[in-house]
């Protein structure tokens, strides 16, 4: 991914999440005028969290609004650790979005087998030209070590390009996930990067600021459509203009 990559730094957490739900809404209402549908997937973790919360007041058509998962951890629907269960406390049980619209990444006992599943749902989504789902918006977070989704450093999933999902085993947490593949997150209409707090000031820094050299799993998007950032001051910290 070039250097040169729009951004925005907000003051703190909050305002980072108030920009991006305000986004999310401008995007969701510009997609369903135009295609009368807004497919999204949905990043996992804790940055985008209050960002959910803050879409429960909203008033959109969500008969016109599905929802996708850009990963999964590999544990049940009601585990602490579940990116779908986050989602569903801090959005879909407060807002009246249809049971058939949301597509969670089921997580089965063979992870295969939830892989196999997730393709087939992945289905329901626009097609780009080259044959990959195309969502109207693909959310990601940002791990410190750069990781976006689950494709992690040094791991198998960063060389797939035949197929919308894989899954993976993630060496340093020990536990096998599911993610989609960077055809996916590159054929997206709209990708917002969403990163909070000082741990991930480093990457930012060498993603947005950096001299090109490619280090880190975030730095091998190649985006077709737009792009934005949104950091908060403390992840912004090591950028050029802020030292
Ligand atoms: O493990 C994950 O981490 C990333 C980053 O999460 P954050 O808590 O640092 O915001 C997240 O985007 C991904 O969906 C999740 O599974």
């Amino acid at each position: 991914m070039k250097s040169q990559q729009p951004y925005q730094i907000y003051l703190e957490p909050g305002e980072l999440a108030r920009a991006a739900a305000r986004r999310w809404v401008e995007l969701a209402r510009e997609s369903i005028r135009a295609r009368n549908s807004f497919h999204v997937a949905l990043a996992g973790g804790s940055t985008p969290k209050p960002v959910y919360q803050l879409l429960q007041q909203e008033e959109l058509e969500w008969d016109k609004i599905h929802l996708y998962w850009g990963d999964e951890r590999d544990v049940p629907a009601d585990h602490p650790e579940s990116n779908y269960l986050m989602v569903k406390e801090a959005l879909i049980d407060h807002v009246p979005i249809p049971n058939d619209n949301v597509h969670p990444i089921r997580v089965e006992a063979d992870i295969e087998k939830s892989v196999e599943e997730y393709r087939r749902v992945l289905e329901r989504v626009h097609r780009s030209p080259d044959g990959f789902p195309c969502f109207d918006l693909v959310m990601l977070g940002m791990g410190d070590d750069g990781h976006i989704a689950s494709l992690f450093p040094d791991s198998s999933a960063l060389t797939v390009a035949n197929t919308p999902a894989v899954s993976v085993y993630v060496e340093k947490l020990n536990s096998w996930r599911v993610t989609l593949t960077y055809p996916v997150l590159n054929a997206a209409r709209n990708l917002m990067l969403l990163v909070s707090g000082e741990s991930k000031a480093p990457v930012v820094a060498q993603v947005l600021g950096g001299d090109g050299d490619e280090r880190y799993p975030v730095q091998k998007l190649a985006p077709q459509g737009r792009v934005e950032w949104y950091l908060d001051q403390a992840a912004a910290s090591q950028l050029p203009e802020a030292l």
